[in-house]
């Protein structure tokens, strides 16, 4: 099998603009502060910390066509592509950690820029593939697919400071997991694009197992490419991670959730990761926000080698009486 990935570079994210709700640019320092850096080294990776970016809050940021913060965005995400690409360039796996879905423009973007084409395996309740003009809320944070697909660059107006950045996904190499809030353009977009889903029906007609072996199968019919993961906390069940801007009922199990990154993490193609949309703030209690953090970062321990049956170190060895 391909060499495992094992280094970790990590972005910190603190970006809100994508929509409406303060709180998730919260989200790196409290996914830091619960020992995801500590941890990835417990379990053997090197991890390289490229810190928190700092982002431009462009004044007078007026709606375009209906889309919110649209030039701060746009702004923030070109940042952010700079940032993936210094970290691809530097022979890291990225983490990306949200902040909002609206940085999967950059994230992808940048990794793009750096490795060539990618697979894209968008974890979400939501397709997050509304162009400006289809969004009845605006907010960008639904809308990042159609600025990276080629397939929809004729659906998408001039948007101020995205001149930057270029399509750089194919619609064959996207596959989402987790559907279940789709708007009816989403959903109109996805067919016409034949785009391949795996809803939380397919979730539940075939399992997870089998889900994880057709999304690869189906990704790897023609040449092997690294992994985008692009994990919108969402995609797990509000009962387990509540502290999120957009909960929608019947999600994945916590297991759901860890089986997809124990599964990508063996195929030793993951690229890059985003894990985004924890919002502290949007937690009733300190116990929500404690369970949303504390599964995010298990899903990103998953994503980097930890497993379920246990773990020790390459070098372990039993102490001696
Ligand atoms: C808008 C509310 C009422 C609805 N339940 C909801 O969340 N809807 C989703 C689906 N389309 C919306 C949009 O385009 O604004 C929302 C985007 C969610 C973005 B994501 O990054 O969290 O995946
Ligand atoms: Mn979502
Ligand atoms: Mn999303």
């Amino acid at each position: 099998p391909p060499p495992l990935q094992r280094s970790v570079g990590i972005i910190g994210a603190p970006f809100s603009k994508g929509q409406v709700r303060d709180g998730v640019e919260c989200a790196p320092s409290k996914l830091r502060a619960a020992g995801l850096l500590d941890r990835l080294r417990q379990q053997g990776c090197a991890v390289k910390d490229y810190g928190n970016l700092t982002f431009e809050n462009v004044a007078l940021d007026e709606p375009v066509n209906g889309s919110k913060s649209v030039r701060t965005v746009g702004s923030a995400n070109q940042r952010l592509s700079e940032a993936v690409k210094a970290v691809k360039r530097d022979g890291h796996t990225a983490v990306i950690l949200g902040g909002d879905h609206s940085l999967a423009i950059g994230s992808i973007h940048g990794h793009t820029a750096a490795v060539g084409p990618v697979s894209v395996v968008w974890v979400d309740a939501h397709a997050d593939i509304n162009t400006p003009l289809t969004s009845n809320t605006g907010n960008i944070h639904g809308q990042p697919m159609s600025y990276l697909l080629y397939e929809l660059q004729s659906k998408l107006p001039p948007l101020p400071n995205f001149s930057w950045m270029k399509p750089c996904v194919s619609s064959r190499d996207l596959v989402y997991i987790g559907l279940r809030d789709v708007d009816p353009a989403e959903c109109y977009i996805m067919k016409l694009l034949a785009v391949k889903v795996f809803s939380m029906t397919q979730v539940d007609q075939l399992g997870m197992a089998r889900v994880m072996e057709e999304t690869c199968d189906y990704l790897w019919d023609r040449t092997k490419k690294p992994i985008h993961l692009s994990y919108d906390i969402d995609a797990i069940d509000p009962s387990i991670t509540p502290a999120t801007g957009t909960p929608a009922v019947g999600g994945l199990t916590y297991r759901e959730g860890v089986y997809i990154t124990e599964y990508l993490y063996q195929t030793g193609l993951l690229s890059a990761v985003d894990m985004v949309e924890v919002n502290p703030l949007r937690g009733r209690t300190e116990d929500d926000v404690r369970s949303t953090v504390s599964t995010a970062v298990d899903l990103l321990l998953g994503c980097f080698g930890r497993r379920r049956e246990g773990n020790h170190l390459p070098d372990y060895s039993l102490p001696e009486p």
